[in-house]
């Protein structure tokens, strides 16, 4: 319980700081009533699993990830605009903090849905704590501050719950239901 609240109080944080970086007024938005959980993972890896997932490649849902990862054992990797995928060595007394799906929506696409995922590389046990910042209880639309003329509103406003389960039936993990959700001005 002691993590997950420190957890959030970083999440806040962290949202002003980026709120703030796009020049947008922190101080309207409500992030400390945006929900967040934290999830335990653990990687029965064995000799026969190395090299395939352990995760696929997928992006996150919500609006920001932070993962506390294994201090030993490695696996977690980030795709790069080309393709590649780059390794995120493990680095004990650091956090791993990633955007999601949800940033992209909000931010009007100024903030990238980075796809990611965990290789099996080695027979040992992984240990990793991911928590998620959703996204707020009600739609979530583009601060005013981030459409104009130069910058028409991208995607439909809609709520969090409801793109998760679309992004459930769509069956497609990697941020493709966001095109479902793009405005008819908007260039897909
Ligand atoms: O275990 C990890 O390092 C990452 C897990 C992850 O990407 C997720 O739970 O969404
Ligand atoms: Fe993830």
């Amino acid at each position: 319980m002691r993590y997950c609240g420190a957890v959030h109080e970083l999440f806040i944080g962290l949202g002003v700081k980026l709120a703030e970086g796009l020049g947008v007024k922190s101080g309207n938005i409500r992030f400390e009533n945006w929900p967040s959980r934290c999830r335990m993972n653990k990687y029965h890896f064995t000799p026969e699993t190395v090299g395939s997932p352990g995760v696929r490649t997928h992006t996150d849902s919500g609006f920001l990830t932070i993962i506390q990862d294994d201090d030993v054992v490695g696996g977690l990797e980030v795709m790069k605009n080309s393709g590649e995928f780059i390794a995120v060595d493990p680095l004990p007394g650091t956090l791993f903090v990633n955007l999601g799906d949800m940033a992209t929506v909000w931010s009007n696409r100024r903030f990238c849905n980075v796809k990611h995922r965990v290789q099996c590389k080695e027979a040992k046990i992984r240990f990793s704590i991911a928590s998620f910042l959703s996204g707020p209880r009600e739609a979530v639309e583009p601060p005013p501050e981030l459409v104009d003329d130069e910058h028409p509103r991208v995607y439909v406003a809609t709520t969090y719950e409801e793109y998760r389960n679309l992004r459930f039936l769509m069956k497609l993990q990697a941020g493709e239901t966001l095109a479902l959700l793009c405005t008819s001005s908007s260039d897909k």
